[in-house]
């Protein structure tokens, strides 16, 4: 997938531009990263084709889905995309089953078993979501858009509201379903432990443009301040793999005792 278009967002006084040039992996996960406010979101919403380009191009398997020279614009439904939303958008009036069958005609139901029982909804089925928690709506969110078997699955930040230990099984589940549906994911994300499990491409954004764009051991190079948080969990040395697709990287290795920190303590590790 390869995309340049520009859009100038305006509200009152204040206005933010966009101008990207960038691909994306087909059948793959790819990661666009970036700090509150880079406008990841403003990407993810002209790539779908939510909000409309000034000008541009969005090329996907040599079909144009934007092309501001000849008027070329596929709308969202037809992009086959499924998108999961920074706010969620479920329906409230529906309970989680309604809202998980609605989303699509002849819903697969072996998926959807499987989905609900990795996402662990299998309590929440008959609830509606303004009754529900942040991370649980984020979940039947999450489900919604699987159960589509869309071709690009958009996902804005989808785990955050997620704790710790659900979002990494979350992550691995990611994964391997892309590996077995073979569909394109674009995912937003600002966390980097969490670029460095899943992605096999990132692509980085600062002020509305693509800075860099690779694989995430590339972004690691080429944002060596950045840091990683840690807990001690065990004395002796510390040693950190990341797994990056086929890539095994050992981030570092230091004895943590020497420096006086004991378990349970907070660290945060600088990427070499
Ligand atoms: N419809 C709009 N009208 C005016 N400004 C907008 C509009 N949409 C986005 N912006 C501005 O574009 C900038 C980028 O916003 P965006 O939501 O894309 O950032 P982000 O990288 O996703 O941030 P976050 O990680 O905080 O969600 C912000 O300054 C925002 O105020």
């Amino acid at each position: 997938m390869y995309c340049n278009f520009q859009k100038t967002y305006n509200s009152g006084k204040r206005s933010f531009s966009i101008d990207i040039e960038a691909s994306f992996q087909l059948n793959a996960i790819n990661v666009v990263y970036g700090n509150s406010g880079a406008g990841k979101t403003s990407l993810l919403r002209l790539l779908s084709g939510l909000d409309k380009v000034d000008s541009g191009l969005i090329r996907v398997n040599k079909k144009d889905w934007l092309n501001t020279k000849n008027k070329t614009f596929l709308p969202s439904h037809q992009r086959e995309i499924a998108y999961v939303f920074q706010d969620y958008g479920l329906f409230p009036n529906m309970t989680v089953t309604e809202n998980l069958e609605f989303a699509k005609k002849d819903i697969n139901q072996t998926l959807l078993n499987e989905v609900v029982e990795m996402l662990e909804l299998e309590t929440l089925l008959k609830t509606k979501p303004n009754h529900l928690s942040g991370g649980q709506q984020q979940r039947i969110a999450l489900a919604r858009a699987i159960v589509q078997e869309p071709k690009f699955l958009f996902l804005d930040e989808p785990l955050t509201a997620i704790d710790e230990t659900l979002r990494s099984k979350l992550q691995t589940y990611l994964i391997q379903l892309q590996k077995k549906q073979k569909f394109t994911v674009i995912m937003v994300s600002h966390n980097l432990q969490e670029v460095l499990k899943v992605a096999s491409h990132v692509c980085v954004i600062h002020q509305g443009k693509a800075t860099s764009q690779g694989i995430p051991s590339l972004l690691l190079k080429e944002n060596p301040k950045n840091t990683l948080k840690a807990v001690v969990i065990s004395s002796g040395t510390l040693t950190i793999d990341v797994v990056v697709e086929t890539q095994k990287m050992t981030i570092l290795k230091e004895n943590i005792l020497s420096k006086n920190y004991t378990i349970g303590d907070e660290v945060e590790i600088k990427i070499h």
